[in-house]
């Protein structure tokens, strides 16, 4: 399914940046571009359900993939594409993130899609993850990360990235880039994002711990913005969102890509040698192994 939705997409030029254009051949993509004929337009492919309400320029993108929202090939593939669908799509001015499995944002990329499978299969999920981190990170409309549980690693990249962040006030929550922990490492444009969400030194100890932190911990350190009661998630996201959408378009795009694009810049100038990077990085035994090991932990609920 995710080689079919990959073959429907056709890359465009935006300045030097290279995005997603959905093609509409296959049927799960040509769901999600009808979003502007009436004031409200829901579309839901398999993993992420999109919901666009015209009148108010606002979509909410709801994860979908249980048990956890892990990321794999076909959620990454959908989510890059349902992006570039309301990136393109004029009436929606902001999108809000978040899920719909109770306690879980997302539990970060697919472990299994890092284990035991082919170079090939490597190189094709590492590169739909800078896909839809070059698309989330560098978008030119306005990201609110709603989220309503935890969210460790490759969901916590995705918050991140995205422009604001709210936490449910849950003390069980979890929030962070836990890589270490995996006996992964999470590569130089994670920690670029992060650098840039919480500042170098609190990233030299995050990074290296691969610490979780807890909503209020995470609020301390600038990794979430504002924390509410969790049935308040997706009600405060839209109320933040409106006080964004008060600031001009251009103005507030503008500005967000002085920012961003140096950060994107870097990882669109090595994509080809990142990817290969992780590829002979993540095949070498020992990092299997210990990729084994942690799935058979989490298995038996010890992580
Ligand atoms: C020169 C050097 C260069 C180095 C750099 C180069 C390249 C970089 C290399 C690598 C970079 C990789 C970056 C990786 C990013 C990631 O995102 S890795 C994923 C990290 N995620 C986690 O650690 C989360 C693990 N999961 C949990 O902690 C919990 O599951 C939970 C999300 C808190 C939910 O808890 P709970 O509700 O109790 O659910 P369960 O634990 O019972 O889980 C249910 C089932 O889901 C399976 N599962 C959980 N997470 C994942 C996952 N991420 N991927 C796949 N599957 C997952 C879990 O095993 C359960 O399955 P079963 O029901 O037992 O079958």
């Amino acid at each position: 399914m995710a080689a079919v939705l990959r073959r429907g997409i056709k890359f465009i030029s935006f300045g030097s940046s290279q995005v997603f254009s959905g093609g509409c051949k296959h049927g799960k993509t040509s769901t999600l571009s009808s979003f502007s004929s009436s004031n409200r337009n829901s579309s839901s492919s398999s993993k992420i359900k999109v919901d666009l309400d015209s009148s108010t320029g606002i979509a909410v993108m709801k994860f979908q993939n249980p048990p956890v929202n892990s990321m794999n090939l076909e959620f990454l593939t959908e989510f890059s594409i349902g992006l570039e669908k309301l990136e393109l799509d004029k009436s929606c001015r902001g999108v809000i993130l978040t899920s719909a499995q109770p306690k879980i944002f997302s539990a970060g990329l697919d472990i299994l899609d890092m284990y035991g499978k082919t170079p090939e299969h490597y190189e094709e999920f590492w590169r739909a993850v800078q896909d839809m981190w070059l698309k989330l990170y560098g978008y030119s409309k306005i990201t609110i990360a709603a989220i309503n549980g935890s969210s460790p690693a490759g969901g916590c990249l995705v918050s991140m990235a995205s422009d604001y962040r709210i936490m449910a006030d849950n003390p069980r929550y979890r929030i962070g880039l836990n890589e270490t922990q995996l006996g992964i490492v999470a590569p130089f444009w994670f920690k670029d994002t992060m650098v840039n969400t919480v500042g170098h030194r609190t990233t030299e100890l995050s990074l290296q711990f691969g610490l979780m932190y807890s909503p209020s911990d995470a609020l301390k350190i600038g990794l979430v913005d504002q924390l509410v009661p969790e049935e308040n998630i997706l009600s405060t996201a839209t109320e933040t969102m409106t006080k964004w959408l008060d600031i001009p378009d251009h103005a507030r795009e503008i500005s967000k890509s002085m920012l961003r694009k140096p950060t994107v810049d870097r990882l669109l100038a090595s994509r080809d040698a990142d990817i290969k990077n992780f590829v002979s990085f993540i095949a070498k035994d020992s990092i299997q192994k210990s990729l084994g090991l942690y799935l058979t932990m989490l298995k038996q609920r010890k992580v």
